[in-house]
């Protein structure tokens, strides 16, 4: 039977990557993604600029939505400092079994928890699932149409304190328009958009990173 393109980039991984070395990962996926077979990872580019906003965060608590095989998950957990929490969130649980397998080879198991689910039947759910009271940062990855709804539940559900940053992948393509429009007119929102490219192309793409005022 055919392998699907998760199960081959997780081959990638496991034939060309450290255990336990998390930077190997992130290399053989953007090297496996170049070479082979496009995939819908947030990608070198767009990552290191992910990379600086979490390093500048420096975030306790760590949300994202959207897992895909993990590649952002391990670009920020390999930057988290001991004992901070990234939760992530993943619909799709063909997804959701290489994420595991892709987090487990980097040995980042310890700071990330995996659920499969919907974003807007888990968010009401955070703080008695998890304890958590709000969030440092919320990495925005998974459906499109997906990120406004779930950025006014999070406001609703109190997820978000004064100084949470959301930071979003994918602003202009495929795009997120009524997201941008929002956080870029709301009041509650101060905004930033970082230009780059739609991961391993020549596509403009960029990242929002939008500070909520509380
Ligand atoms: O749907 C996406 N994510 C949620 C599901 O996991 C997604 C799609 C694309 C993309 C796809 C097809 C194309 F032609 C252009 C872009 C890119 C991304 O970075 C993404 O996160
Ligand atoms: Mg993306």
């Amino acid at each position: 039977t055919q392998s699907t393109r998760p199960q081959r980039l997780l081959g990638a991984v496991q034939k060309n990557a450290t255990r336990g070395d998390p930077r190997s990962v992130v290399q053989a996926i953007d090297q496996f993604c170049r070479q082979k077979e496009w995939a819908m990872n947030v990608g070198d580019e767009k990552g290191c600029i992910l990379d600086s906003v979490v390093s500048e965060v420096n975030p306790a608590t760590v949300l994202e939505l959207g897992t895909y095989c993990g590649y952002s998950t391990v670009r920020i957990a390999s930057l988290l400092p001991p004992h901070a929490k990234l939760i992530t969130l993943e619909f799709n649980p063909d997804f959701a079994a290489i994420a595991r397998q892709v987090i487990a080879w980097a040995g980042l198991e310890d700071k990330v928890h995996l659920i499969e689910g919907a974003s807007g039947d888990w968010i009401p759910k955070m703080t008695e699932q998890f304890g958590v009271k709000t969030f440092d940062l919320v990495f925005l990855d998974h459906w499109k149409d997906r990120y406004l709804p779930d950025t006014m539940l999070m406001e609703e559900c109190g997820l978000l304190r004064k100084g949470s940053i959301l930071l979003a992948d994918n602003v202009i393509c495929p795009g997120t328009p009524d997201y941008l429009e929002y956080v870029r007119s709301s009041p509650r929102y101060e905004s930033q958009y970082f230009k780059s490219h739609l991961e391993y192309t020549k596509v403009e793409d960029g990242l929002e990173k939008s500070v909520f005022l509380g």
